[in-house]
């Protein structure tokens, strides 16, 4: 993408800022492909194929300008991707949610641990990232 924008002579355009507003539309032309046609079941099994691909190509567009958009920010998408869907996980363990799999005492229990276990993550986490 950094190619295409240098070949067309566009980087000067491609500020974080510029960007940004960019991906705000694109998700908006996304919206779009949803708007006035009510709850949508997953899979989308009555769209035409050309919706579909109309579909595809804004989400495309979404994506590329948001990898367009962490490059010129300095972020590595990939790896900052990777550590939330970590702290995501830690933020929210499984047993918190499904408490049908435990029993209702053993649940608070492990409810506790998982917050005491939570903040230690967290913490090592922070600890590690100053180091
Ligand atoms: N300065 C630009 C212009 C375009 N693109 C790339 C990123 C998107 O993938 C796509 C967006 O192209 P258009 O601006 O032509 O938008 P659409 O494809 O959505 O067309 P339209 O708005 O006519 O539906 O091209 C880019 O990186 N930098």
């Amino acid at each position: 993408m950094v190619d295409f924008a240098k070949e067309r002579d566009w980087e000067m355009y491609h500020s974080p800022r510029n960007l940004l507003l960019a991906l705000v539309g694109e998700v908006g032309e996304l919206s779009e492909c949803f708007q006035w046609k009510g709850e949508v079941p997953k899979g989308l099994p009555d769209w035409k194929e050309e919706e579909k691909q109309h579909l595809g190509e804004e989400l495309s567009d979404v994506l590329l300008y948001l990898v367009q958009l962490s490059h010129y920010c300095g972020i590595d998408l990939g790896k900052a991707a990777l550590r939330k869907v970590h702290l995501n996980a830690i933020k929210h363990p499984v047993n918190r949610y499904i408490k049908s799999r435990i029993p209702e005492e053993e649940n608070k229990k492990s409810n506790n641990e998982a917050d005491q276990d939570n903040n230690n993550n967290i913490n090592g986490m922070a600890e590690n990232l100053q180091n």
